[in-house]
């Protein structure tokens, strides 16, 4: 088929952003860093909505909705939470022609907007554990070259915002909340990440610890922070900052205090941007079937001037029939019975959508009792009998959506490299790969890492993605990995002892 121009190997940025607008999932918007979800994307993010909402509402996880403006003493409440973010933060400071007498800021994430409610409606042990949940958009006044879905001045995400008795609830949470978050990359949108924890100075500031999932782009060879799940610890509950506590049920004496343990968890609309990265080709958007709007597209072929009209009626009824039996089943099948507009066309626009799986129905294929699929993943043909239509195709979009997901999974896994001599680090990012080493897990070497391994030149526009390696995340599972000797493996950097594996590399 005609490519979409712009290929992705060759302009990656470009070919991204021709794909999205190709495929309708997106369109610019005249605010710089902010764009338009058109229904073809919109329509993922309700899929991961409905399936988040429905795995929350299982951990009686309530969703509610707190205002989206929050002052400035609440927000500043303490410094060590938004230093280093404040320039992110947008301000309200006029409305019509008046100045508002104080600025109030748009919310970038809800934990000051929220907690200082935590901490009234909390009063007894009774009262936890305290577990809401919002959908809804937030705005960052991104300084970095903006990207659609990946890195935009707002942002639809759900935030959850839980408070426990004990850190052991809390510590449990977080991992299942992580585990919900792994799930809908790798089950709906057939994208591998990796589970693990941030370090020190990747972690979020205002936490105890921050979990993670790594996805990783080949094209860039960079990893991209997928979705992540922090345990606030008691930063956020304690006397200094938002005093929420309640009587400690085992105090015989009745007069201790506990102060409540929180998460905060957060997925966003950068999901759809990765999954555009990943499976995306040179002719367009490819869609995995548990999140395509239209899973199976079904074109009439074959059908010339010359074709007899009640041919071309009987082609025309059986595309449409079989669109309709496909639905019984919970197939999204469409028949594209548009006048004027040749089966060619027709498959490359469809194919510039991401749908899965296109049938094509022709005289011959009517003659056989018979229909020609076509895979988009691989562009495999196979005829396929239309009297097991009804349990063949199911079973085909199974087989696509396990297929992506191994063939993305293979290839991230093929570029995770061992590293344990420093002289390695700087080639295996050239590589596009991610250096995973023995590491000490201590900040000043990271520190030390980053700056050690950024190319001689940082690029001149500091806007660009950095070239220095990040840690991306402490994989969970280490076993992909020969086991540290504790006092004998070295850390790859610094020649400390070494604690874990984990993931360096160039990030989003
Ligand atoms: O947002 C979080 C923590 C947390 N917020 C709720 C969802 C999960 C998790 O992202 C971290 N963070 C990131 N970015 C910013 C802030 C910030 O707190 C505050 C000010 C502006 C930019
Ligand atoms: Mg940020």
């Amino acid at each position: 088929q005609i490519a979409i121009g712009i290929k992705k190997e060759v302009d990656f940025a470009g070919w991204y952003t021709n794909v999205l607008i190709k495929a309708e999932m997106m369109d610019y918007y005249n605010v710089s860093g902010c764009y338009i979800l058109r229904p073809w994307s919109y329509s993922i993010w309700e899929v991961i909505q409905d399936w988040f909402n429905a795995r929350i509402r299982e951990m009686e996880v309530q969703n509610a909705y707190f205002p989206m403006f929050v002052s400035s003493k609440v927000l500043e409440r303490e410094k060590d939470h938004i230093e280093g973010f404040s320039p992110e933060v947008a301000w309200v400071t006029r409305a019509g022609n008046s100045d508002l007498e104080e600025p109030i800021a748009v919310r970038p994430t809800s934990e000051t907007v929220m907690y200082p409610y935590y901490a009234k409606w909390i009063k007894s042990h009774r009262d936890l554990p305290l577990k809401l949940n919002q959908w809804n958009n937030v705005v960052r006044w991104e300084f970095k070259n903006p990207q659609p879905f990946l890195r935009t001045r707002e942002f639809l995400w759900q935030e959850g915002h839980t408070a426990f008795l004990t850190k052991a609830e809390a510590d449990t949470e977080v991992r299942e909340i992580l585990e919900l978050y792994r799930q809908v990359y790798e089950d709906l949108l057939a994208v591998p990440v990796i589970p693990g924890i941030k370090s020190e100075k990747e972690k979020f500031a205002g936490g105890l610890y921050t979990t993670t999932i790594e996805g990783f782009v080949p094209t860039t060879g960079r990893g991209i922070q997928a979705g992540t799940s922090h345990c606030l610890g008691q930063n956020f509950s304690r006397p200094e900052m938002f005093n929420i506590f309640v009587e400690d049920p085992n105090d015989p004496t009745g007069q201790g205090k506990v102060y409540v343990w929180q998460n905060s968890w957060g997925l966003s609309t950068r999901t759809i941007g990765v999954m555009v990265m990943i499976h995306g080709d040179n002719q367009g958007l490819v869609l995995p079937p548990r999140v395509a709007s239209i899973q199976v597209i079904i074109v009439p072929c074959g059908i010339t001037a010359k074709t007899s009209d009640e041919s071309r009626k009987a082609i025309n009824d059986k595309c449409e029939e079989l669109s309709k039996s496909l639905k019984s089943v919970g197939v999204k099948a469409k028949a594209d019975l548009r006048e004027g507009y040749t089966p060619g066309f027709k498959f490359n626009d469809w194919e510039q959508k991401g749908v899965p799986l296109r049938l094509e129905i022709g005289p011959a294929d009517l003659a056989k009792q018979q229909t020609l699929s076509v895979r988009r993943d691989t562009g495999t043909k196979a005829p396929l009998p239309l009297a097991d239509l009804m349990a063949s195709v199911p079973k085909l979009l199974d087989t696509i959506q396990a297929d992506m997901f191994k063939r993305a999974q293979d290839t991230y896994f093929s570029r995770l490299r061992e590293v344990t001599r420093w002289e390695d680090v700087v080639p295996t990012l050239e590589d596009k790969c991610v250096a995973v080493m023995p590491w000490c897990e201590e900040e000043a070497c990271e520190d030390d890492i980053k700056e050690r391994s950024a190319r001689a030149a940082e690029p001149q526009d500091e806007r660009a993605p950095s070239a220095g390696a990040k840690s991306l995340c402490i994989p969970f599972d280490q076993s992909k990995w020969p086991p540290i000797e504790p006092g004998k493996t070295k850390c790859t950097a610094c020649g400390k002892d070494a604690k874990r594996w984990t993931m360096f590399g160039r990030s989003y």
